[in-house]
């Protein structure tokens, strides 16, 4: 007969045994880790219900974001990956457990608690990835509002990249917005344009909002058109009119929460930088000339925007103060960050609103704002919407090619008309 040992852990002793016995009881202890293993997880499923997220893994899966994944989804021209994103999107979700908050978009998990901003190397790293993705290289930037992403589709020749699959990049998660970046050619001028964008109430910091017009500048934008679905204060706007932007007020800016809270880094910008002038005259103008020339006259005016902190719309009382108290013409809960931004770099900045409702006043109307309402209202004006940004697209781009390289001085002067 055989014997194997066993050791006895109570007197440390070594009991010797038969082979028999040792083979049961390999097979017992097997069945029984295997019998502990099931039970934990049960127990993990039961007390850290789906709902939440692991962080320690999320935060390494996004800032370590597999960069070969990426080349999983670039593809080229959009149409099959636009309609599978877009109802990535409307299913996007936010989500925390008490360690930091998530916002989930299929697989991937974007932390959207307080992280530092990335910095320049890390930016950096991101738009040499966009790079990578296209061969051609666009001074034009568009970022689409709610309802407007049908701007991107004007681009031929397009490629297509998934907010999810660029590295570090925050996914959309409001109905309305695709959350994909889009490069092409708009009517022969080299365009990126984003299908979406990030706002605060989504649980995003306002630097994370923006963080996406500081990689097109370094991908080389020089001038951005920022579009936004917003409610107008006016009596003499109709939905369906186009508010240019001529200046702002911030919320959430006076409240502290500027894009540009925390360390300055003087490749992006100076420390404080000017908002004077931030929505460029000379677009302005042209966007209204534009505007007169496409039979737009009596629908396009130019106005105050006050970004709001949102989700939820403005009480009447509100609006009245907004009106009466502050001169603002139109409302909404985006755009801001992304101008503050894109002006610490020194792009150049043409923004408009689409007035997607009319802000109630009255307490006791029936009336109410609702987003569904807000997307329809952009999308069924997307033909003109079309035309206008399309010959602003052009006029812009021809602007850009007359202008003396950087870095002559009469650059900033005629920039900036000063
Ligand atoms: O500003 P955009 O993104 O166009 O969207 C606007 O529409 C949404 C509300 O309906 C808010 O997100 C508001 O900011
Ligand atoms: N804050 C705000 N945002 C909007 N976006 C579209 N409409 C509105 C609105 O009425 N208020």
């Amino acid at each position: 007969m055989s014997y194997r040992y066993r050791h006895n852990p109570n007197n440390n002793t070594v009991l010797p045994m038969t082979e028999d016995k040792f083979f049961i009881g390999v097979i017992v202890g097997f069945l029984a880790k295997c019998g502990a293993d099931f039970i934990d997880r049960i127990w993990t499923k039961m007390t850290k219900s789906d709902r939440f997220c692991d962080s320690s893994s999320d935060s390494s899966n996004n800032k370590g974001c597999n960069w070969n994944g990426c080349e999983r989804s670039h593809s080229t021209d959009s149409e099959t990956s636009c309609s599978s994103s877009e109802s990535l999107s409307s299913n996007g979700e936010v989500h925390g457990n008490d360690r930091e908050i998530v916002a989930i978009q299929g697989d991937k998990k974007t932390p959207v608690g307080e992280e530092s901003p990335l910095n320049y190397d890390e930016i950096k790293a991101i738009a040499d990835f966009l790079l990578s993705k296209t061969m051609y290289r666009c001074q034009i930037g568009i970022i689409c509002g709610s309802g407007l992403s049908e701007l991107g589709n004007l681009l031929e020749n397009r490629t297509t990249i998934h907010y999810e699959d660029i590295p570090h990049f925050p996914v959309s998660t409001v109905v309305g917005h695709k959350g994909q970046m889009v490069i092409g050619l708009l009517k022969n001028v080299p365009v990126v344009c984003m299908q979406g964008r990030f706002h605060p109430y989504e649980g995003y910091p306002t630097w994370k909002c923006a963080l996406p017009v500081r990689v097109l500048h370094l991908m080389g934008v020089k001038s951005l058109i920022i579009s936004n679905a917003a409610g107008s204060l006016m009596s003499d706007h109709r939905v369906g009119d186009i508010m240019i932007i001529k200046d702002h007020i911030s919320m959430p800016g006076l409240a502290g929460r500027s894009p540009l809270v925390g360390s300055n880094d003087n490749r992006f910008g100076t420390r404080f930088p000017s908002m004077q002038g931030a929505y460029n005259k000379k677009y302005r103008e042209y966007a209204l000339k534009i505007g007169e020339e496409i039979g737009l006259k009596d629908n396009i005016h130019e106005g105050v925007y006050c970004m709001n902190g949102g989700p939820v719309y403005e009480t009447p009382a509100e609006c009245r103060m907004l009106l009466n108290t502050l001169n603002i013409n139109a409302v909404g809960m985006s755009t801001v960050p992304e101008v503050v931004v894109a002006r610490h770099c020194g792009m150049l900045v043409f923004a408009f609103s689409l007035i997607s409702n009319k802000c109630v006043m009255d307490t006791d109307s029936e009336n109410s704002p609702n987003h569904a309402e807000v997307v329809a209202a952009c999308a069924s004006r997307k033909s003109d919407l079309k035309v206008f940004v399309e010959r602003m697209v052009l006029q812009i781009y021809n602007d850009l090619q007359s202008l003396p390289l950087e870095n002559d001085k009469s650059y900033w002067k005629l920039l900036l008309g000063k």
